[in-house]
């Protein structure tokens, strides 16, 4: 058995527009995941996020390359059977009630008796639907109608959570607390594997990140990576009499010392010895969200350039 739940090995897919001209959805897609991690596929639209979720769930065949779940080709139904995956635009059957619907995915995967419907109603009151539990899904809007989705992944006890832009469609309230719900699957040893083009709301979330533009992963690593690595800067304000190295007085009170993420415990040292109190610590500069948008711009540039030279090539 494979140490990996996710495994792509050199992935592509090719699309066919109307007048059957190729396009590339996605190409030599290589990574992987491992157990009780969660993983953000994070890039602009259309560049493959969906493809690659669509291989992942069996729902399309790659043109070349692998897709396993558990060491198991995704075209092998088998591979499914611990997974729960909510679409980017789930469709729900609308005329059967959130109860209804997730005592249909219950059953799906194999529970039976009585505690089913309590188990179900767990779900449904954890994500705000106890109210509308028997009420048809046509009835419901967006946002909780991508509530049941939700549930109807959960409820299976799955190992495996596969979610296209889960927060789409959610106000800023259900976000926080999807992304608690699914923080607290991940710490209870569940694999998570979700797309998103807007990475401030799931910043928290992701283990890794991988960056994907034009079907191509462009680049793999942890929010503190890909803001910068120990370059990270942080901030340290305190409370003393005495100023050490490198700190500011700030015109509210106190010092401000700014430094490098990797020497943050030397500094905490030197003013724990100049009786400084500490009143906070954050990282300064960018969020994971500024550091991909000029990501992906350095690469535009790269990609322009490289078809640039190209074009220039003797024929
Ligand atoms: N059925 C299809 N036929 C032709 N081209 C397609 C098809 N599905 C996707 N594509 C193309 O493949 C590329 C990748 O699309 P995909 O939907 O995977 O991107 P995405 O990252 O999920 O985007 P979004 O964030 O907008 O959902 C895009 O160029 C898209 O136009």
């Amino acid at each position: 058995m494979s140490e990996h739940v996710i495994e792509l090995e050199k992935l592509s897919k090719v699309y066919r527009d109307k007048r059957l001209k190729p396009v590339q959805g996605l190409q030599e897609l290589s990574l992987q995941v491992r157990a009780g991690e969660a993983f953000g596929f994070a890039g602009p639209n259309g560049a493959g996020k969906s493809t690659t979720i669509k291989i992942l769930t069996g729902i399309l065949r790659p043109t070349s390359g692998h897709a396993r779940i558990h060491g198991l080709d995704t075209t092998d139904h088998r591979a499914r059977r611990k997974l729960g995956y909510v679409p980017e635009n789930p469709y729900l059957y609308d005329y059967l009630t959130p109860l209804e619907m997730l005592r249909m995915g219950a059953r799906m995967r194999g529970m039976k008796g009585r505690g089913v419907t309590s188990h179900c109603m767990g779900w449904l009151e954890r994500f705000g639907l106890g109210a509308v539990a028997k009420k048809r899904i046509r009835t419901l809007s967006k946002g909780m109608t991508q509530r049941v989705a939700l549930g109807h992944a959960m409820v299976g006890n799955p190992e495996l959570l596969i979610l296209d832009e889960p927060l789409s469609g959610l106000d800023p309230i259900w976000r926080q607390e999807v992304v608690e719900t699914l923080i607290a699957y991940r710490n209870q040893g569940g694999t998570l594997f979700f797309s998103s083009h807007v990475l401030t709301d799931v910043e928290q979330l992701g283990d890794r990140f991988g960056i994907i533009h034009r079907g191509r992963l462009r680049t793999i690593g942890s929010p503190t990576e890909l803001r910068g690595g120990s370059n990270e800067q942080m901030m340290i304000v305190s409370l003393g009499t005495f100023p050490v190295p490198g700190a500011l007085s700030r015109a509210s009170g106190g010092w401000e010392t700014q430094v490098k993420a990797d020497a943050l415990w030397n500094k905490l040292h030197e003013l724990e010895q100049a009786q400084h109190r500490i009143l906070e610590i954050r990282p300064v500069g960018l969020r994971l969200e500024q550091a991909f948008m000029r990501f992906i711009q350095d690469e535009d540039l790269k990609d322009i350039s490289l078809q640039k030279a190209a074009a220039e090539q003797p024929r």
